[in-house]
């Protein structure tokens, strides 16, 4: 089975190409990829699929040739991953699967048909626009944490850290708990800090996100626009520019009034073959 290995801010990903949809991809087989010690190690796996050769992709058939099927390190899948996408994006150029036009690149997803523009190492998607719902907390280390639940495809809840704490203080090696009425899918908790301002921008944010079915990521591209849309409400502004930093670098967000563009480096950086059959689970 031949892999590419690839990354968008330290979000990292393996990348399976199987265009017919011939592979019997099993949570069990993608959480053993994606386990750092005896698979090859990621975040999640982007299967690269014909959107007519896929039950969920076959609808976007007729607007896109390819379709991300996006799942996380644990085995489980989501509807939308913006860094996957980015990184999707960046594999299907490098690989000659599509090429670069002046028309931005349609790629289908669970959450519908997402489209890309690409310039030297960023690579930007446009999604829908981030739709924010209520208010709810986290509990994390003993902590209670006032958050806003955000649908961006898939389901995130932002909180702001009171005056005091600091971003690095957080022990995010344990999941966050959360409401399961509110989230009874599972939700990404991202947790904010402002930053400095940034020229250019609307706003600045500082990020750590503890990812469902991933654990704490170096960075989440849809939890980035979430961030961006709470701090443009924030802002009472109703559009705008956000640059959002996590720890593995900088992602630029711009929400207009029906879109959100996520942008930022996507790079790939190494291509090999996996045996699955030496793959263990632990
Ligand atoms: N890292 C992703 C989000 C991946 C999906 C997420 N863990 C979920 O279960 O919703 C991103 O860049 O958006």
């Amino acid at each position: 089975m031949e892999f590419t290995k690839g990354h968008g801010t330290g979000n990292d990903f393996v990348i399976l190409p199987d265009p017919d949809g011939a592979l019997d991809l099993t949570p069990g087989l993608v959480a053993a990829i994606c386990d750092r010690r005896r698979g090859i190690g990621a975040d999640g796996v982007l299967r690269v699929v014909r959107s007519a050769k896929h039950p969920e992709g076959a609808a976007l058939a007729g607007e896109t040739e390819w379709f991300m099927d996006y799942w996380n390190a644990d085995g489980s899948y989501a509807e939308m991953c913006g860094n996957g996408a980015r990184v999707f994006v960046r594999y299907l150029l490098d690989t000659g699967l599509a090429t670069a036009t002046d028309a931005a690149l349609p790629v289908a997803t669970r959450a519908g048909v997402v489209r890309a523009r690409v310039d030297g190492e960023v690579v930007a998607v446009e999604m829908r626009r981030p739709r924010l719902y209520d208010a709810s907390t986290t509990h994390l280390d003993g902590l209670t944490l006032a958050g806003t639940a955000v649908d961006v495809g898939n389901p995130h809840l932002v909180c702001p850290l009171p005056a005091g704490l600091d971003l690095p203080e957080l022990d995010l090696t344990r999941a966050p708990q959360f409401d399961p009425v509110l989230f009874p899918a599972g939700v990404n908790v991202e947790f904010t800090a402002p930053g400095a301002p940034v020229e250019g921008t609307d706003g600045h944010v500082l990020m750590r996100v503890y990812e469902r079915g991933s654990a704490e990521t170096l960075s989440c591209g849809t939890g980035a626009c979430a961030v961006a849309a709470v701090a443009l409400r924030d802002a009472a502004r109703d559009t705008g520019v956000v640059a959002v930093d996590v720890p593995g670098g900088r992602l630029t967000v711009t929400v207009t009034d029906d879109t959100c563009w996520l942008a930022g480096p996507a790079v790939l950086v190494a291509t090999g073959t996996l045996t699955p059959n030496t793959l263990t689970t632990p």
